[in-house]
């Protein structure tokens, strides 16, 4: 016997429940509290989540089988159809099949379970092998009781999700009838407008066919009025031979002509489509016709032979007149020529005066600019206030303490603070033709520090105000493109920046990033036999104008920076790009005096190169024609270094500042010599070596705008420019370069003439002109100079340190008022 401890509680539980040894109840049951899960059947019933649905017996009683007792599904077991109004689809009825077989599977194992524990306690203890199978039997079924529960839940989502979709299948059908109906009634709509359209077709070929045959009928009726008209003059003359006054005929036929428009008229009538007022002006015109014809007035003519005649002599004559325009036309042609001729040649004359204006203003031509004062400040007017006055275009007028005497000074212009940038280039601007053709031009910005030399020369790049040198190589660059498209020639366009900082050479166009200039390749300047620059290779540009070949002429004529970087210039964006590089590099620091003091002289060059006449792109460069230059030297502004408190590098600075400024005052005093024997100074300093044929070549040009401030507290350092620049205004010889002196070396300034142009020894403006081809500037003979000064006089700032302010005070100008040329 087994006791029925042994056989688990399920079993035993199932057993006390089930009389008819029921199955025990699945885990999920138990966890429910035994209570069936229900749903709503669509008839309002509950209804079990078995199989037994709603099936006309339905409820829980008769349905609720395969949730898992053994007794519901030993009941059901027969009758339960799985009849599912819902209609499941084949899946998930075969899934129920599935599942109702389990059930049976599970209701057998459970009666043969039943009857074993029933006699189970009556088994013999030799039987414990069959306990045990009954035990493991019983674990199955609890197994199995787990699967159906599970297969159970599973059938239920799908059943749920049969009726949502046959829910959202009622409602497609729905949707597609209302489609449909809506597709229906769109159709009949289109139908309909196609009949309207088709109609609307008909209306309008209809209309145009009758407008045309309107028309069709307008136009033959014209036709036959035409020729109506021709009967009525041609037809009623005809009777008559030669030239006829036709009156007689035609009132011999004005009663048929008058049947006739009478006719027409009733014709007319009939047909609306011929124009009524045009009918109604042909009796009118006809009885006018007839009438001139009458009075002798109208001859009609239609001896066909005459008016064959006619028409060849007025042909002829048109030929003629063809012809004789022609003829004018051709002289007309002949004389444009000339004039275009004539005008070449006056422009040509005009360059040539203008040069000989240039020549007669002097070589080097000095001006004053004064800056407004800072931070808007308005200065005291009286004439006996301390500082720099602009007295008029040509004088300045300066008191200044000790004492404060009145000094004036003389330029070639002053330019008072109200001057605008473009009021100084208009001095530049006339110039530039002759860059284009061989001179050189070099404008320097001289003055104290922050008194507006890198203003004048740069403008202002934050406000957009170009310098002197934007609007001349502007104006350079878009006067060589007018030439070459006028098929005259073809320029090589090349730019150099360099800056002299403490005596050593740094090339401005090098992207210095990062580190700083002094650091650079330090480059030296070396006088060339050749006059050609054949430095080292620049490397290539990693942006803007492409680096130069290395064989071209040097912007510096004989001189030349071997390794100096020189971009070719295409186009206004190349120089763009150039001059914020150069303005990046170049060395600048805060003083007392300026915020961005330049600490150095930086010497732009832009030189022009004119290839011959028919070298293509590839024609070696240096072999081709004249080679203008423009540079562009903003000089490093002198100061006393007590006053702009400079110590340390900056003290260095100042002081080489200081030097080499003294050095090109040097060489420009004693480029004023007279006797143009005295020797010229130039390699005193980098600046004055490097420019040297700039400066004293012959068919040079150099301007030089002294910066000044009008401030009181800058009155020491405004008479120091304005003496230095008065005194080079006056001294240097007006209207001539110096011409080459026998046994003068070659290459130096004094022996060679400007890369391309030789000195003239004829000052007359024609000569000039055709020297140079087309009236470039030309150097004439010195004629004798009314100065001399072969001792430099003081530098501004340094005149203390100069030792020389005696002879600077001597020589002022109101001490030795200036003669000019
Ligand atoms: N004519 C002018 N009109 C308006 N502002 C000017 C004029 N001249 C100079 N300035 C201003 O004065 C300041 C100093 O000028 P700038 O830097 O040109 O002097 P600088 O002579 O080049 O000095 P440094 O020698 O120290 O470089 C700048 O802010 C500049 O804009």
């Amino acid at each position: 016997m087994v006791p029925s401890a042994t056989l688990g509680p399920e079993i035993l539980g199932r057993r006390e429940a089930s009389p008819r040894g029921a199955l025990p109840q699945s885990p999920s049951r138990q966890r429910r509290g035994s209570q069936p899960q229900q749903c709503a059947s669509p008839g309002g019933k509950e209804n079990d989540f078995g199989l037994g649905g709603n099936s006309p017996g339905g409820g829980c009683q008769k349905g609720a089988a395969l949730g898992v007792g053994c007794k519901e599904l030993d009941a059901e077991q027969g009758d339960s159809k799985l009849d599912l109004n819902l209609r499941p689809s084949p899946r998930t009825a075969s899934l129920g099949d599935r599942v109702r077989a389990e059930a049976a599977r599970a209701a057998a194992i459970a009666t043969e379970v039943s009857s074993a524990t029933d006699s189970s306690a009556l088994l013999p203890p030799e039987l414990e092998p069959l306990k045990q199978k009954i035990r493991s039997m019983s674990a199955a079924l609890r197994r199995s009781n787990a699967q159906h529960a599970e297969l159970q839940a599973l059938l239920s989502r799908s059943l749920d999700r049969c009726e949502a979709l046959k829910v959202e299948e009622a409602e497609g059908r729905r949707a597609k009838e209302h489609h449909h109906h809506r597709w229906c009634v769109l159709d009949q709509e289109r139908e309909g407008l196609q009949r309207v359209a088709q109609q609307a077709q008909v209306a309008e070929r209809a209309a145009k066919a009758g407008e045309r045959s309107g028309l069709d009928e307008a136009a033959a009726w014209r036709r036959w009025l035409a020729s109506f008209l021709d009967v009525l003059l041609r037809r009623g003359a005809s009777g008559l031979d030669g030239d006829v006054s036709s009156s007689q005929s035609l009132q011999d036929r004005q009663p048929r002509l008058h049947a006739l428009l009478q006719k027409l008229l009733s014709q007319a009538t009939e047909k609306p489509t011929l124009q009524p007022e045009m009918l109604s002006e042909l009796p009118q015109l006809y009885d006018h016709v007839a009438e001139l014809i009458a009075d002798g007035r109208l001859d009609v003519r239609w001896d066909a032979d005459a008016n064959t005649s006619e028409r060849q002599k007025a042909r002829a004559d048109s030929d003629e007149r063809g012809a004789q325009l022609e003829r004018k036309l051709a002289q007309k042609e002949i004389a444009f020529v000339a004039l275009e001729h004539e005008k070449r040649a006056l422009r040509g004359e005009v360059r040539a005066l203008q040069n000989l204006v240039q020549e007669l203003r002097g070589s080097i031509r000095v001006f004053c600019r004064l800056r407004p004062a800072k931070n808007g400040q308005a200065l005291p007017d009286a004439a006996d206030s301390i500082g720099a006055r602009a007295e008029s275009s040509q004088r300045v007028a300066l008191r200044k303490p000790p004492g404060d005497r009145r000094h004036d000074f003389t330029f070639d212009r002053v330019f008072s603070q109200q001057a605008g940038q473009r009021d100084l280039y208009e001095e530049v601007e006339p110039l530039l033709p002759g860059i284009l053709e061989g001179i050189h031009v070099c404008i320097f910005a001289y003055g104290q520090t922050g008194a507006g030399k890198t203003y004048t020369l740069a403008g202002n790049r934050s406000t957009g105000e170009p310098g002197i040198q934007d609007l001349a190589i502007g104006d350079l660059l878009r006067l060589a493109e007018s030439r070459e498209e006028g098929g005259g020639a073809k320029y090589e366009v090349r730019l150099t920046a360099l800056e002299i900082y403490n005596e050593t050479i740094v090339d401005l166009l090098l992207d210095m990033h990062p580190g700083p200039a002094a650091d650079s390749e330090k480059l030296e300047v070396r006088q060339s036999r050749e006059n050609l620059d054949r430095g080292v290779e620049a490397p290539e540009s990693s942006a803007g104008g492409a680096v130069g070949s290395s064989n071209h002429p040097s912007a510096f004529g004989s001189m030349r920076v071997p390794g100096l970087r020189s971009w070719l210039v295409r186009g206004p964006e190349d120089v763009d790009h150039a001059l914020r590089m150069i303005g990046a590099n170049r060395h600048v620091s805060a003083t007392a005096l300026n915020e961005r003091s330049s600490r150095s002289h930086c010497v732009m060059s832009l030189s022009v190169m004119q290839k011959q006449a028919g070298a293509g792109d590839s024609a070696p460069l240096g072999t081709g024609g004249a080679c203008g230059v423009l540079h562009i030297v903003d000089l490093a502004g002198s100061e006393r270094t007590k006053i702009s408190q400079a110590e340390g590098m900056q003290m260095k600075e100042a002081n080489c500042i200081n030097r080499s400024l003294s050095s090109l005052a040097d060489v420009l005093y004693a480029l004023g010599d007279p006797n143009g024997g005295v020797h010229i100074p130039y390699r005193n300093s980098k600046l004055t070596y490097l420019l040297q044929d700039a400066l004293g070549g012959p068919g040079c040009k150099t301007f030089l705008f002294a910066q000044v401030s009008p401030e009181a507290v800058d009155s020491n350092e405004s008479y120091s420019t304005l003496t230095f620049a008065s005194r080079v205004a006056s001294s240097v010889q007006k209207g001539k370069l110096r011409p080459p002196l026998p046994g003068a070396p070659r290459g130096s300034p004094q022996a060679r003439g400007s890369p391309n142009i030789g000195p003239s020894r004829d000052a007359s403006p024609r000569s000039q002109a055709s020297e140079c081809g087309d009236g470039s500037l030309l150097s004439s003979p010195a004629p004798a100079s009314r100065g001399r000064y072969t001792t430099a006089p003081p530098l501004p700032g340094s005149a203390r340190r100069s030792g020389a302010v005696a002879a600077a005070k001597d020589s002022t100008p109101e001490r030795r008022p200036r003669s000019r040329g």
